[in-house]
């Protein structure tokens, strides 16, 4: 046999190679009867992230093809776990029945194809999907301009909802706008994926980032492409978009295409996300707030994980996506504010829809997968009941309803009756998964249908007679009728009644077809006829409910715009229904949000730290102040904390608190405060504790200056800001410089209410010199020796930091702790010179007690300070970039050669 010959697919393997050829970048699940099979690398791939055997099927030039496969009745579980893991898959499915094939020929195979690519960003199924999380597929575009010059715009879609949103964005602003909506999937396009300007933001996606082809987002037929999928003449009637955001939508639909191929999602009308509409938070703070995930990657645990009582899925979904969006306009935090109070102050209706809510289907997501042609039976339930749920919640809410709430009354009231009633008239009350299995269309409502049903039956009760009949006419009492999908119905008998039944009156009566090891199997006529008429009977019974189930499916899709505006109605009516619910059982306040500079809480408190007290039945919860208003007139910039205090006192508490307070006020939650007045916060810079930028090659000292550099680069007057220990992570001179120079940064040029932490105590006599800036530290008590933290923000600087009785609590040797104190006492003893210069350069902790001596026994604040006049002097305004380096370098040698002498 020649090589090549040897080497020849065999035709199903040709068309298995052509298929995944077309595939490239997906794992192929090739459908084989009741499996999906996986091929070659595929196969290899798959068995390792699934845990499942690898076997092989055939060779392919010379070589065993690897193979391994899963039940196709269990694919969700396999899908979930690779599209977990980044995998794209490719769904190819047979497009007739074995027996059309074989009419072909003998070696004709199976006709398959794709008809679908299941990716991160486009699953709908129930089981992949997370019911209180959106999943979004978003595409990011770029019009004109390299780097970060040039329009952006990005378009999002949940395909398991429907919503359809557009953005303008900006280069410096991409890595925000895209925290804000969590793409569960990003595509790009080719040239902008490319860019090394944004390398680090796509790598941070991982796999969940992809390029496609710059003709995806062509700008100039966008607006064609996006009319065509609506099916309308022009886009006028949608509003006004730019060409980008245009661009990223006519994206958006094409990946659809590319994905869903056939099937058309019930996507909405795309609606246009206003910039400036919402708050600004960069991923680093939304990391380090712990706002809709724990470090950890957790909900629970998460600020989102404690807040939400949601009830339903859409409700929950749309929680988080407030969460992840706090508006920046008072009217419309009024709005929701309004909608809260409604419940609150009317507990039955909060007790009652709630309840209500918690039995409500996911109308949104069922929609959806009847539109996409992915749904079944149970999806079509979920509509009928959730048009009784919804139409029964409005009335509930009644009259006499705030504006929100009252356009939610309305979108509940305005659901196609005629659709409900064709639903309740049409199904039973149960149904199966899949549409194939039939028994969903209720007895009585379709004649026809009873008729099939029914002759079924009858022929069912006629084969239980023949039985009777036959074991009483061959007197062999163990005859039995049963039923199996290979034979239909057959006759059983052991061997010896079987050879008799063969030998005896019966032969030419009884037809044999299969004799096992301890029966033998036969058919008469009569049975044979009796199974056509039920095989037929069958056939027609789910022929007619196929046909129900494509009407009634298609009725539900006409209507989906109102059915999606019910959904989204009861999600905002379950948002304001669990918060109000939260704000009464945890007592929080409805803050007053205006667009002043002020930022006034009284009795703060950080809702995740107090819930984690609660839970370990600890201490609680020590509550707050804090007062970030302009100190003068109305008018004039916001103030500065300078939070000095122990270790473990509660600093980066209070200053997360904070944050999270306004949050939660611009989301228009109540908040846990005694009182609080919350004037508009644009922007939120947070750099609490270490991020996750490590990995990118950057020092943790780098991360943190980039970051800090960022804050300074752009806070405006209405951004809050929140710094902790700015400095730390190098040596003491450096760091302090650093920390002063950015606080006075802050305070004279940036004038944004913001809140600083630090162990550098020397930096509390900047209130001397800093107008807006105050000293607040975190009271402790010490006793017998040890100290009692006491989690209270008093005026006033610590003095110390108490580092050693902390260390002692977290189990230090002993023998540590001890030589530590001797070494502390030395070191607040020691007089100044080659120690200082040698050891305390590296110990923030304690240099102000080093500084409060000096040899000649004269105070050290009335010595003057070389950083400080060289600090003094610098006008950070005025300097190049470059110019500020050199003078980073200068403060560091002026305060090196200060330590020196
Ligand atoms: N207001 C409070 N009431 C009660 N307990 C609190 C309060 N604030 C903080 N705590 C408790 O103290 C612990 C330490 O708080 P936190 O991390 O804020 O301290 P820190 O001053 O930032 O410490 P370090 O300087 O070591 O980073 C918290 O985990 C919490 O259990």
């Amino acid at each position: 046999m020649s090589a090549a010959i040897d080497s020849a697919p065999t035709p199903m393997m040709a068309q298995y190679i052509e298929i995944k050829a077309a595939n490239p970048d997906c794992l192929l699940f090739y459908r084989m009867g009741d499996f999906y099979e996986l091929f070659f690398d595929d196969a290899e791939d798959a068995s390792r992230a699934l845990g499942i055997t690898l076997t092989k099927r055939g060779k392919h030039l010379g070589e065993d093809i690897p193979m391994c496969g899963v039940p196709v009745h269990a694919a969700d579980d396999y899908l979930q776990k690779l599209i977990a893991l980044g995998y794209r898959i490719a769904v190819c499915e047979q497009l007739e029945d074995p027996a059309e094939a074989r009419k072909r020929g003998s070696k004709s195979v199976v006709r398959r194809d794709v008809v679908r690519l299941v990716t991160p960003g486009t699953i709908t199924e129930e089981a992949l999907l997370d019911p209180g999380q959106g999943n979004h597929l978003v595409t990011l575009t770029r019009i004109g301009g390299k780097g970060k010059a040039g329009e952006f715009a990005l378009a999002w879609t949940d395909l398991s909802t429907g919503i359809f949103k557009l953005a303008a964005s900006e280069g410096h602003r991409i890595e925000a706008d895209l925290a804000a909506i969590e793409p569960s999937e990003l595509v790009v396009a080719d040239p902008l994926y490319r860019d090394e300007t944004f390398a680090g933001v796509f790598r941070r996606f991982g796999k969940r980032a992809r390029p496609e082809p710059q003709a995806l987002f062509d700008a100039a037929t966008a607006p064609d492409r996006i009319a065509t999928f609506f099916g309308v003449a022009t886009l006028d009637g949608f509003g006004d978009f730019s060409r980008a955001e245009l661009s990223a939508a006519a994206a958006l639909i094409a990946y659809l295409g590319k994905t869903q191929l056939a099937a058309r999602p019930a996507l909405r009308r795309p609606e246009r996300r206003l910039a400036g509409a919402s708050m600004e938070i960069d991923p680093a703070t939304r990391a380090s707030l712990e706002l809709t995930r724990s470090v950890q990657g957790k909900r629970q645990g998460s600020l989102l994980g404690v807040i939400d009582r949601t009830r339903s899925g859409v409700g929950g979904r749309l929680l988080a996506s407030r969460l992840s969006n706090p508006l920046t306009d008072p009217v419309e935090i009024a709005v929701r504010q309004a909608s809260l109070a409604h419940f609150i102050e009317d507990p039955d209706l909060r007790r009652d829809v709630r309840a209500a809510l918690a039995r409500m289907p996911d109308i949104e997501r069922a929609l959806s997968r009847l539109a996409l042609e992915r749904g079944g039976p149970r999806d079509l339930l979920a509509i009928r009941s959730g048009l009784q749920g919804a139409a029964s919640i409005g009335e509930r809410l009644g009259a006499d309803l705030p504006v929100e709430l009252a356009h939610c009354h309305a979108a509940l009231s305005d659901l196609p009756a005629a659709l409900r009633t064709a639903l309740e008239t049409m199904l039973g009350d149960e149904a199966p998964l899949l549409k194939r299995d039939g028994g969903f269309v209720r007895q009585g409502a379709i004649g026809e249908l009873d008729e099939a049903r029914t002759l079924r039956e009858d022929a069912r009760r006629f084969v239980a007679a023949l039985q009777g009949r036959l074991a009483e006419e061959t007197g062999i009492r163990a005859l039995k009728i049963k039923h199996n999908n290979v034979l239909g119905f057959f006759i059983e008998v052991n061997e010896t009644h079987g050879k008799a039944l063969m030998a005896g009156d019966g032969a030419g009566h009884f037809i044999h077809r299969q004799t096992l090891a301890s029966a033998m199997r036969f058919t008469t006529g009569e049975l044979a006829e009796l199974q056509e008429r039920i095989v037929n009977a069958g056939a027609d019974a789910l022929r007619i409910e196929l046909e129900t189930f494509d009407r009634l499916s298609a009725a539900i899709v006409a209507q989906a715009g109102r059915l999606q505006a019910a959904a989204a109605a009861l999600g905002a009516i379950d948002v304001a229904a669990s918060l109000a619910e939260l704000a009464v059982s945890e007592d929080w306040a409805r803050p007053r949000v205006d667009d002043s500079l002020s930022f006034r809480v009284e009795g703060g408190r950080h809702p995740v730290v107090e819930a984690a007290l609660a839970a370990a039945q600890g201490a609680s919860f020590v509550a707050n102040d804090c007062d970030l208003s302009p100190p003068g007139a109305a008018s004039e910039a916001g103030a500065i904390w300078l939070v000095t205090g122990p270790n473990m006192g509660g600093k980066s508490t209070f200053l997360r608190q904070n944050a999270l307070i306004a949050i939660l006020a611009q989301i228009g939650a109540y908040v846990p405060a005694r009182s609080a007045h919350i004037g508009i916060v644009d922007r939120l810079f947070s750099r609490v504790g270490a991020s996750d930028e490590l990995a990118e090659g950057r020092s943790t000292f780098m991360v943190e200056m980039v970051e800090t550099a960022a804050i300074l680069n752009q806070s405006s007057e209405r951004a809050l800001v929140i710094l902790d220990e700015i400095g730390r992570g190098t040596a003491t001179y450096d760091g302090l410089s650093i920390a002063f120079a950015a606080v006075e940064h802050l305070h004279e040029v940036n004038r944004c209410r913001s809140l600083f932490a630090t162990h550098f105590h020397e930096m509390t006599a900047l209130s001397e010199r800093l107008a807006r800036l105050s000293n607040v530290t975190m009271r402790v008590k010490e006793w017998r020796g040890d100290v009692v933290f006491l989690h209270e923000v008093g005026p006033g600087a610590a003095d110390r930091s108490y580092g050693i009785q902390v260390a002692k609590l977290a189990g230090l040797p002993k023998s540590v702790i001890s030589r530590a104190k001797a070494v502390l006492a030395e070191l607040e003893r020691t007089d100044q010179g080659e120690r200082r210069g040698t050891f305390l350069d590296d110990l923030p902790l304690f240099s102000a007690a080093v500084k409060r001596e000096m040899p000649n026994g004269k105070p050290h604040a009335d010595a003057p300070d070389p950083v400080a006049e060289a600090l003094g002097a610098i006008d950070p305004d005025r300097l190049s970039p470059r110019e500020a380096l050199e003078a980073l370098y200068e403060l560091k040698a002026v305060s090196r050669r200060a330590a020196e002498d």
